[in-house]
């Protein structure tokens, strides 16, 4: 057993910073797949995405960092590239094991100068509640170790190699525990890198490894939804979980910008040379902003401009990808998932045809999305109207998406 590293007193806890490290550099071997199991989708987005939007929704957590398998960038970007969250560092490469994952991170975390509280987050556990967040930060804000813990209801026996029942310890002192688990950060780091240096290795959580260099850990109540993938029947039945949870919204969406003098419009997030550009705070993409529109419909949280309100200085001229983005985020934060994004563009000109697969791509990779799941039409108007005079462009936009029922 270590000596305890001493944990500071003199801080006040309530103004810890928080930072939240998700694992997630398994190969998922025994979920099988072409994909690890925290890239592969569920119910039509990301299961990393799915882990990850709990934390950035919350406030108190000012740094986020995943760990990721050497080689995964492209399938890191995929799923969660296009969140546009300052707090999101960049992906930190993980080793072999989780316990070498979780103190690659915590030394990235480290040399970053953090220092307070963290929570580890396996990637691979996507139901992950801002509740049971809550619930962590709040014990972490009393002891230097707490996890999520949950009684078994089967009863637990230790066997020997060949399987012969050795003992049956009672069972109300048994418990299953899950993460976000949620520890004083100095004390956690220097427990992963003695075992590291001692070359001990085997430790299946991080809390066995602040057990270990003789710190006291604290349990509080788990969520028994909070499962984590590991077998390919796990897959199922979350998918079938999540199909009873859900009911389906419709949102729609409409934008309208006026041409103006310029050389390129922005259309579902690809510039578009034009012989004109458009009059807009933002950067005009009409499209994006429609869909931003039907997304916030399906929620009923207002409209593009009761978030992001064209008097605030800090939006001129800003990527409308954000926008999209946020709202795509929100529908996830609720435990949603978007099915489908129908786009229309109305415009005389710029032709939209030839640059169809590009905005496709670019929508689904903003909305966290396969491009299968977002269509493009575009029509002229006949040279009738606003949009036939080529005064100006038009998208409406058309949401699908499947949200968890509000109690
Ligand atoms: N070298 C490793 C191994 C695991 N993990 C992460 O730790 C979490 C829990 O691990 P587990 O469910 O065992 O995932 P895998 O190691 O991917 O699964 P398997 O053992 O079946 O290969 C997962 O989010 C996983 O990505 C990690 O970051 N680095
Ligand atoms: C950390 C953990 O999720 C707590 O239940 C679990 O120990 C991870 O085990 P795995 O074998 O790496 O999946």
């Amino acid at each position: 057993m270590l000596e305890p590293v001493a944990v500071p007193t003199e801080t006040k806890i309530e103004t810890l910073p928080v930072a939240a490290l998700i694992v997630a550099a398994g190969r998922g071997l025994r979920a099988g797949g072409e994909t690890p199991k925290q890239y592969r989708e569920l119910a039509g987005s990301p299961v990393l995405r799915q882990a990850l939007a709990p934390f950035l929704a919350e406030a108190a957590i000012s740094q986020i960092i995943t760990v990721i398998g050497a080689g995964d960038d492209a399938l890191y970007a995929q799923s969660v590239g296009a969140i546009a969250d300052a707090r999101l560092a960049a992906p930190v490469s993980g080793g072999e094991t989780r316990q070498d994952s979780v103190r690659l991170g915590l030394q990235a975390l480290s040399g970053s100068g953090f220092d307070g509280i963290v929570l580890i987050h396996d990637a691979a556990r996507p139901f992950v509640s801002s509740a049971l967040i809550g619930r962590a930060l709040a014990a972490a804000r009393i002891e230097v170790a707490a996890i999520p813990a949950l009684a078994v209801t089967d009863t637990i026996k230790r066997v020997d190699a060949a399987g012969c029942v050795v003992e049956t310890p009672p069972r109300d002192r048994l418990v299953s525990v899950q993460t976000p688990q949620a520890f004083r950060f100095r004390p956690l780091l220097a427990a992963h890198e003695a075992a590291a240096a001692a070359d001990l290795t085997g430790f299946t959580d991080d809390a066995a490894l602040m057990e270990w260099a003789g710190h006291s850990v604290a349990t509080f109540p788990g969520d028994a939804e909070n499962v984590k993938l590991t077998h390919p029947q796990d897959f199922t039945s979350a998918t079938e979980h999540l199909e009873r949870r859900l009911t389906v919204r419709v949102g729609t969406g409409y934008d309208v910008h006026a041409f103006t003098e310029g050389d390129h419009v922005w259309l579902g997030g690809v510039r578009i040379p034009h012989s004109q550009g458009v009059k807009a705070h933002s950067d005009g993409d009409v499209a994006l902003h429609a869909l931003t529109d039907a997304l916030l419909g399906t929620l009923a949280e207002g409209d593009i401009g009761t978030h992001f309100p064209p008097s605030d200085p800090q939006w001129r001229g800003a990527s409308s990808d954000r926008f999209l983005a946020f709202a795509a985020n929100r529908i996830a934060e609720r435990g949603g998932r978007i099915d489908h994004l129908d786009l229309t563009v109305v415009c005389e000109a710029p032709k939209v045809g030839p640059h169809r697969d590009a905005i496709r791509a670019r929508i689904a990779a903003i909305a966290g999305l396969t491009p299968d799941r977002v269509a493009i039409k575009a029509t002229t108007s006949e040279r009738m109207g606003f949009t036939g005079r080529g005064e100006g462009l038009v998208a409406f936009a058309t949401a699908t998406v499947r949200l968890p029922e509000q109690e």
